[in-house]
């Protein structure tokens, strides 16, 4: 039996969204399955071929709830997503092996199961919702579970990343993230996340820009990442209807219905930064996907 399982990165917070939206993006991590004598981890760096790989920790976590034994698999990665930048990874390595297990066990649990799972496992549901579900997603617990609500996205959205050659671990950025809010700060909030996901779903980039602003962690995690101020002038002088910090960073994301404003942003970054990556990124809508061939 082999099991390839596919998961997209996701970008997470879209701003005024922190811990709640999510969206699906146009990258993807493929993990193959196969039985095999022991554990042999392929496509990742040595630090992660042990039992310890996030992808084996998901695979686990299904068979112990399942109570069934754990399986020895030969496991390859094959991944566009970078680690530790703001893309989701570690969402696509825990659905990836919660997905691949559950399907060895003849899928004794619904994909519902391994978001509330993953959900757990991650401590917020905002990747973990468009990983399993694709699009935009807006999550948030209610009564112990993870609640999932799909929105539609305009197609004509670009979402133009720019990747860092440096990693931002989560755990850090979620430190530096103040505890204590006040009252102002989250009006502005809810305010601003309403009409963010208003402005994605009609494509109205003027809503979008004014939306786009957030005062509960990127205030925080710009400091984290040196060009931030430099990139974010440099995106809306190409013409991008806004920026923010994709998911904790050190990826940042342009957003823009023009094509030709992505192009134009991509050339300035590249030509600017050569050690970072530039990706055009659109919406996807499929989220974790499972093939078996015996
Ligand atoms: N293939 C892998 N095998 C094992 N562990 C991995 C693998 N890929 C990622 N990880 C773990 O996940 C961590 C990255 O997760 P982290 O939550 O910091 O970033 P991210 O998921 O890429 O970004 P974000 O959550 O902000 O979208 C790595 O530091 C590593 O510990
Ligand atoms: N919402 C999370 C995403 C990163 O996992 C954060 O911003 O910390």
């Amino acid at each position: 039996m082999k099991v390839t399982v596919r998961v997209p990165a996701s970008t997470s917070n879209l701003g005024p969204g922190y811990d709640s939206l999510g969206m699906a993006l146009s990258l993807q991590a493929k993990f193959t399955f196969e039985p095999s004598d022991e554990l042999v981890i392929e496509g990742c760096p040595e630090a992660y071929r042990n039992a310890d790989n996030l992808v084996m920790q998901g695979f686990r976590m299904v068979c112990e709830k399942a109570g069934r034994p754990v399986p020895a698999v030969h496991l390859v990665i094959d991944s566009e997503v970078p680690v530790a930048r703001g893309l989701g990874s570690s969402s696509t390595c825990i659905a990836g092996g919660m997905a691949a297990a559950n399907a060895m066990l003849g899928n004794p649990f619904t994909t519902d199961d391994l978001f509330q799972l993953c959900t757990a496992f991650e401590g917020h549901p905002d990747n973990a919702a468009p990983a399993f579900l694709g699009g935009l997603t807006a999550s948030f617990m209610h009564e112990g579970r993870a609640v999932a609500v799909p929105f539609s996205p305009d197609p004509a959205w670009r979402f133009v990343a720019v990747i860092p050659n440096y990693e931002v671990r989560t755990e850090e950025a979620r430190r530096i993230v103040r505890r204590d809010i006040d009252l102002s700060a989250a009006v502005h909030t809810m305010s601003h996340a309403i009409a963010m996901v208003r402005g994605l779903e009609t494509g109205d980039e003027a809503l979008v820009g004014a939306a786009c602003a957030d005062v509960l962690h990127e205030p925080y995690r710009r400091t984290l990442i040196a060009e931030y101020n430099a990139m974010r002038a440099m995106a809306l002088e190409a013409g991008a209807a806004t920026f923010f910090i994709s998911g904790s960073g050190s990826t940042m994301i342009a957003a823009t219905k023009s094509e030709a404003v992505a192009e134009a942003f991509v050339a300035k970054v590249r030509e600017t930064w050569p050690d970072f990556a530039a990706r055009v990124l659109t919406v996807c809508h499929e989220g974790t996907t499972v093939t078996v061939e015996d």
